[in-house]
């Protein structure tokens, strides 16, 4: 299983690197087959593609095999000819009786690891699952980059298609919204595109914050949303922030977002990271253990996608190199990903130390309390956070009990004019970083 882990990663590399054409019409039917002594061999369909891709890819392919951390970087091409083409999960062929909605498989409640950060709204989409237009209406989830608003929303959309087969659902990211409308509008089939999204009882629409600023897709969507939800349809909503914080949305859109059900996902703490990396070592057949699943989980706080990434990177790693998979290699392996600054500290190691050093307990310092014992601790808090984690100003917010990004700041800048000028703070900041790092 490993050796589609590497190939995987190998992939992700070259589409970057060339055309969407070319990356369909060579890679997409390639099979890797396994590694022997550090060689990854791959299956082509024919010897044709074999020459053409030895002679026009092998550089970059050695180059992604290099950037995984190979040695050596190696690989060997078989003509396979069976080799099934690979299928696309988003453009798998539906059923010729019933358009599928663009929903990604992998996206299930099942496959979906639930932890404090996450739980009110995964609650809000399995209610809504369980009785579309009746629950929460519209259901509008928030959060940062990669925590799971689209695996959520896809979630509910594959449990009404399965509860309720005759209800339509449909999935739309707002850029494709817009795109659809911009090339409707153009080819005078506008009537065709409303009926399109008013027809459906279960209406996605993931970063609806990029609807901010364009009037024409706002006016449109204003009109779907109230058809829809006239007619008791669902409709969910995602967005990177809540919708008071989305500048120039109309204020009827505005208001309308807010009618149902605002729920947020925050950063997952270190048992739910844990948790995920092993459900996701678990669904790809891979046996990994605690100590490795800890170790990226404290490298990678606040994006699960990387997090993922991370984890089969370091599988990656471990097999094009032939070594065991153990902490050591693990670090190898995300040693070049992640700098000095942001390996192994999770923020709420941050605020568990911080807290214990004061004398405080952590409720203490993410709390609202304003007295003056825990004023510094909580800004020597944020700072570390900062400083140590890739957290963005927001997030340490949310972290610090939802706190303004401008709070934030202006206690990083304290701290730092403190380090500044104040010896005893700079040695309290050194012996909190070792006990840290
Ligand atoms: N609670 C979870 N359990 C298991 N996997 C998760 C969970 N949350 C997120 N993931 C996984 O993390 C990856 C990123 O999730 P997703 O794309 O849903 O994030 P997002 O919040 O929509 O990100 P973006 O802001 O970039 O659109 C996906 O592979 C998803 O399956």
């Amino acid at each position: 299983m490993t050796h589609e882990a590497v190939w995987q990663h190998i992939l992700e590399h070259i589409r970057r690197n060339i055309t969407e054409v070319e990356f369909h019409t060579w890679f997409e039917r390639i099979r890797p087959l396994g590694v022997q002594e550090g060689v990854l061999e791959l299956a082509v369909p024919t010897s044709f593609a074999l020459d053409w891709i030895r002679r026009h890819y092998a550089e970059l392919i050695q180059e992604a095999l290099g950037l995984l951390g190979a040695q050596a970087p190696r690989f060997e091409l078989k003509v396979v000819p069976s080799t099934a083409v690979q299928e696309d999960i988003f453009h798998a062929a539906p059923p010729l009786d019933a358009p599928q909605p663009r929903l990604n498989p992998k996206y299930t409640f099942e496959n979906f690891v639930v932890g404090p950060n996450n739980s009110m709204a995964h609650a809000a989409a399995v209610a809504v699952a369980e009785s579309p237009g009746r629950a929460y209406n519209p259901l509008f989830i928030y959060g940062g980059v990669g925590l799971g608003k689209t695996h959520l929303m896809h979630a509910v959309g594959h449990s009404v298609a399965k509860r309720f087969p005759h209800l339509k659902v449909e999935y739309v990211s707002t850029e494709t919204f817009t795109n659809e409308l911009i090339n409707a509008i153009r080819e005078d089939r506008m009537s065709e595109f409303r009926e399109r999204y008013r027809s459906v009882d279960l209406l996605l629409v993931d970063d609806i914050q990029f609807i901010a600023g364009k009037e024409r897709t706002q006016e449109e969507f204003f009109h779907t949303f109230n058809a829809l939800y006239e007619a008791h349809k669902q409709i969910i909503l995602s967005s990177d922030r809540p919708p008071k914080d989305i500048l120039t949305l109309e204020a009827r859109l505005r208001s309308r977002f807010e009618w149902g059900l605002i729920t947020d996902i925050q950063p997952p703490d270190l048992e739910t990271r844990i948790a995920i990396l092993k459900m996701n070592a678990e669904q790809r057949g891979l046996r990994i253990g605690e100590e490795v699943l800890e170790y990226i989980a404290r490298q990678v706080t606040s994006n699960i996608r990387e997090l993922e990434g991370a984890l089969m990177r370091t599988v990656a790693y471990a097999s094009l190199n032939g070594v065991e998979l153990n902490r050591v290699v693990a670090a190898k392996a995300l040693s070049e990903i992640f700098s000095p600054r942001e390996v192994e500290v999770d923020p709420q190691e941050i605020v568990r130390k911080v807290a214990e050093h004061f004398a405080l307990r952590p409720e203490d310092l993410v709390g609202g309390g304003r007295r003056k014992e825990v004023v510094l601790p909580r800004q020597v808090a944020m700072f570390l956070v900062r400083e140590l984690t890739r957290s963005s100003l927001p997030e340490i917010g949310q972290l610090f009990g939802g706190r303004d990004h401008t709070t934030v700041l202006y206690a990083i800048q304290k701290v730092q004019e403190l380090a500044e000028s104040d010896r005893e703070v700079q040695s309290l900041l050194r012996a909190l970083k070792e006990r840290l790092v």
